[in-house]
């Protein structure tokens, strides 16, 4: 469950998000829709840490944000895939997703391969293991980035522009992949101008105009 309370930031005297509140139940997957410069990517930001606000709450199941040095108490329940996938290019699909649960959370090689090589099941990616990056089509390191984001068992999954650069073949298994994570309780959030995907994948979409939530939809 992803809760959002009464959350402003401003850029100096840009007041950019004012007073945002949705929620998002467990299991569900949230589309956030707005114009260019509504304050998306910024409220993503805020979500995953990447930049402070000003006041307000963010709340994964339990646990609260009250402002960016809560973070902590919420890492690792947040996971992101990127826009531009970010993998690590000098890494196999496999290095790419241990990478993290081993040097970071330190958890054992052997522990964190059971993991990925499931998580590549999920991602339709079983055969890939052992590619690099450069081997692989756009979609298919999207999906790479998904399991690799996925590999700290995240509660809340944010999306950048998942469907970007994607043909419809590629958008539909990504689609596929979403609602595989949706139904493993995983809650979801995306940016998307992405209108089409957006009715597929959401249960709710979300507006955002000038920095505030115009409309919650909830999607049958
Ligand atoms: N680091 C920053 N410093 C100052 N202003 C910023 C910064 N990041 C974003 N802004 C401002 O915040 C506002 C919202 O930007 P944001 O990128 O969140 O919009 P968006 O809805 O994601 O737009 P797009 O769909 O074009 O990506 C804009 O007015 C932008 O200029």
């Amino acid at each position: 469950m992803l809760e959002i309370k009464n959350l402003n930031k401003s850029f100096k005297q840009n007041h950019v998000l004012k007073d945002i509140s949705f929620k998002i139940e467990k299991g569900e997957i949230g589309v956030l829709l707005g114009k260019s410069g509504a304050g998306k990517t910024t409220l993503l930001r805020c979500i995953n840490g990447l930049e402070e606000f000003d006041n307000g709450k963010i709340i994964i199941d339990d646990k609260i944000n009250n402002n960016s040095k809560d973070i902590l108490t919420l890492k690792g329940k947040i996971g992101m895939v990127f826009q531009n996938f970010n993998l690590f290019p000098h890494l196999s699909v496999i290095e790419n997703i241990i990478e993290a649960p081993v040097n970071v959370f330190k958890e054992t090689k052997k522990e964190a391969l059971e993991r990925s090589r499931e998580l590549l099941d999920i991602v339709d990616l079983k055969d890939k293991e052992d590619f690099y990056p450069y081997e692989l089509s756009g979609g298919q390191q999207q999906r790479v980035a998904i399991a690799r984001a996925c590999a700290l068992m995240p509660k809340v999954l944010c999306f950048d522009e998942p469907t970007s650069a994607l043909d419809k073949d590629t958008i539909k298994s990504i689609v596929n992949v979403m609602k595989k994570l949706k139904s493993q309780g995983i809650t979801i959030l995306i940016i998307t101008h992405d209108i089409g995907f957006a009715n597929e994948v959401a249960d709710k979409l979300i507006t955002i105009s000038k920095g505030v939530v115009e409309c919650v939809e909830e999607v049958s």
